[in-house]
């Protein structure tokens, strides 16, 4: 079984990851910000560094993915936080309309992201976090990251926007979509509950 948790930056993924993993006794499969070597740049100069940072982020979800596949293979449970698809679908794209990144290197991406996708599973499930403006910019805050204390509402809004449009067309399989604007899963375990009750049914028809 393969969950992959998706939504917009501070929407709770991270934090309802371990949560799941923890309940379910699952793995769970973080994304790599700490060692990232081109997010603080990324963040201080996007046109720049848009391009590097897109490859370093394929490359290393590409990896996640291989490492999720052979776990499947032997029956393992997964939890995923952010998937490659929301790195070609939500981030580049909107780094391109935007004109962050240049026409040319985007199709330069999308070529490598197209080779890579073909040899990816989709998730059993796509667990999608929807979270209004206010929520995302009160859980970045609260994350206290210094590269990301200035990120422009108008950046999150046009990536919430991709998210809606992604997930609208989504096909891959099962899709969950979760409002987690009113969820306190951190300090409520009645909110926690309602999710994994979701899951459950969602994914096995119970309850
Ligand atoms: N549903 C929630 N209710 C209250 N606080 C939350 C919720 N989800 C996440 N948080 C808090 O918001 C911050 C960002 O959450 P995080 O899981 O890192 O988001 P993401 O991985 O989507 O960027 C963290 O400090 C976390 O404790
Ligand atoms: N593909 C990406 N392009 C640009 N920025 C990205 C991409 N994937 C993740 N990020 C950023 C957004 C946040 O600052 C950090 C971590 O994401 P989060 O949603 O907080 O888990 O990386």
């Amino acid at each position: 079984m393969h969950i992959a948790i998706v939504g917009n930056i501070g929407a709770g993924k991270t934090t309802l990851a371990n949560k799941l993993a923890h309940h379910f006794n699952w793995e769970v499969f973080l994304e790599d910000v700490d060692h990232n070597p081109y997010l603080k740049d990324f963040y201080d100069d996007m046109p720049r560094w848009a391009f590097h940072l897109q490859v370093y982020f394929l490359n290393s979800r590409f990896r996640q993915t291989q490492h999720i596949k052979k776990l499947q293979a032997a029956s393992k449970g997964v939890i995923q936080d952010r998937t490659i698809y929301e790195d070609a679908h939500i981030f580049a794209a909107n780094l391109h309309q935007s004109s962050l990144m240049t026409e040319r290197d985007y199709q330069n991406y999308l070529g490598l992201f197209e080779s890579m996708v073909s040899m990816v599973d989709p998730p059993d499930l796509l667990l999608y976090l929807r979270a209004d403006l206010p929520k995302l910019v009160q859980q970045i805050e609260r994350r206290n990251r210094d590269y990301e204390n200035n990120i422009k509402i108008e950046y999150l809004r046009h990536l919430n926007d991709h998210y809606e449009e992604w997930i609208a067309g989504y096909k891959h399989g099962k899709l969950l979509i979760i409002d987690v604007n009113n969820l306190d899963y951190v300090s409520r375990p009645e909110d926690l509950s309602v999710v994994i009750e979701r899951i459950n049914s969602t994914l096995f028809g119970l309850f």
